[in-house]
């Protein structure tokens, strides 16, 4: 069984080395002659799966990306080939969670806010979306939520649509799917209209796709009168809009989802998966390959409040880190570079947090706490 993974897809090795020959291929940059031979394509989200790519390939049996997004991938093609595909659903959800607490507490210091004042709006309530509602809940942050598909869905889901969540939040963090058609397509679903209606002071997260918002008119926007902005995701990376920059207040390299588990995380739900088609009993786990943490076990005592969770989590992750990464290499290294340098950053659960009264909301927030 051939094999072929991206090369920035953590422990494959480990997990794939019993169901066949791994051969490591750059992501970005690969080609049809170099993925001919696959039995198993294993892709992030930089590599377009589609007609094109697998057009020399007859033997493909599996297509699997360590990623929640999917827009990267041709479905129908794969489905006309009668290839099996999965993708990783909610594989780095916490840490893009973990991204957005931390980029919140970074804006509520430089803009002296009290967040529990401010009004959260979360386009997109799946995986991400969700949890992120129970952490800002947690922390008594009010929240609204804007999800077309599950007010559909679900009679007691409380909907408020996009136009009255642009003109009501404070700040509004988008987590939904790149949709290019369809009934509710995302495709810069903040475009110049809708950035007209949000509140002057309304701070703008994206890590989501870098197209749901039209970068274009975010510069112009911005240039007019600048909000709090923080981007992880770009239109066309890596070859994003660097006049943006400058007004960003926090800039990532799309690696929101790139905790140590998350990423890890996708790599063992595709082994799960692959496993399962060809018949065979999994025999690793991830519990078995993910490192000892750099801190295991804190103790904390009943005086323990909301304000401390911020110098806690800021142990874990601090994404002003990755934000000064981005400014001091983007020029000179790139973006893809970024990525693929990214440093170690552990998920909130790889800390336990021990004591004879833990509030039951950290967990909300994705500690491990006992
Ligand atoms: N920056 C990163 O590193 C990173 C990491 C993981 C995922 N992502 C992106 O985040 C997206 C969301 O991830 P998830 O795990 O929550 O996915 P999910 O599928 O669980 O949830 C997405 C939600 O968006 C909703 N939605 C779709 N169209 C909408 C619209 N027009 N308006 C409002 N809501 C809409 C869906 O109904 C769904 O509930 C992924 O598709 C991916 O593109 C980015
Ligand atoms: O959709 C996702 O899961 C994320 O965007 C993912 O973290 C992207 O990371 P990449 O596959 O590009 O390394």
């Amino acid at each position: 069984m051939k094999i072929f993974a991206d090369e920035n897809m953590p422990l494959v090795r480990e997990f794939f080395a019993d169901v066949g020959e791994v051969t490591l291929f750059n992501g970005r940059t690969a080609t049809a002659s170099e993925l001919a031979e696959a039995d198993i394509l294993l892709v992030r989200s930089v590599t377009q799966v589609d007609e094109p790519l697998l057009a020399k390939n007859t033997r493909l049996r599996f297509v699997g990306t360590a990623t929640i997004g999917m827009d990267h991938i041709d479905l129908a093609y794969l489905g006309k080939r009668n290839i099996a595909f999965s993708s990783a659903p909610g594989c780095n959800a916490q840490s893009v969670v973990e991204y957005v607490l931390s980029s919140l507490w970074c804006l509520a210091e430089r803009y002296q806010w009290q967040l529990s004042n401010k009004t959260v709006g979360i386009v997109g309530v799946g995986s991400i979306g969700s949890r992120l509602a129970a952490a800002l809940t947690a922390m008594q942050i009010p929240v609204l939520l804007c999800d077309p598909l599950r007010a559909e869905q679900q009679s007691d889901f409380v909907h408020t649509d996009f136009t009255s969540l642009c003109q009501q939040a404070d700040i509004i963090s988008f987590h939904t799917p790149l949709v290019k058609a369809g009934s509710y397509p995302t495709k810069h679903l903040l475009n110049s209209e809708c950035l007209a209606r949000l509140k002057p002071s309304c701070a703008v997260i994206n890590a989501s796709r870098g197209a749901v918002i039209d970068n274009a008119a975010l510069l112009a926007a911005q240039q007019i009168q600048r909000r709090p902005l923080v981007l992880d995701v770009w239109e066309q990376e890596p070859d994003i809009l660097l006049p943006l920059l400058p007004y960003c207040d926090i800039a990532t390299a799309h690696i929101a989802g790139h905790s140590v588990e998350g990423k890890a995380r996708g790599t063992e739900m595709l082994y799960q998966r692959c496993c399962q088609l060809l018949g065979i009993a999994p025999t690793v786990t991830l519990s078995q390959l993910l490192p000892v943490p750099a801190v295991e076990k804190l103790q904390i005592s009943a005086n323990f409040g909301l304000p401390d969770v911020q110098s806690v989590a800021r142990m874990l992750y601090d994404v002003q880190r990755d934000d000064a990464l981005f400014r001091h290499h983007i020029e000179g290294k790139g973006f893809d570079w970024l990525r693929k340098s990214y440093p170690a950053r552990r998920e909130f659960s790889a800390l336990q947090l021990v004591g004879q009264a833990t509030p039951a909301w950290l967990g909300q927030l994705g500690f491990n706490s006992q």
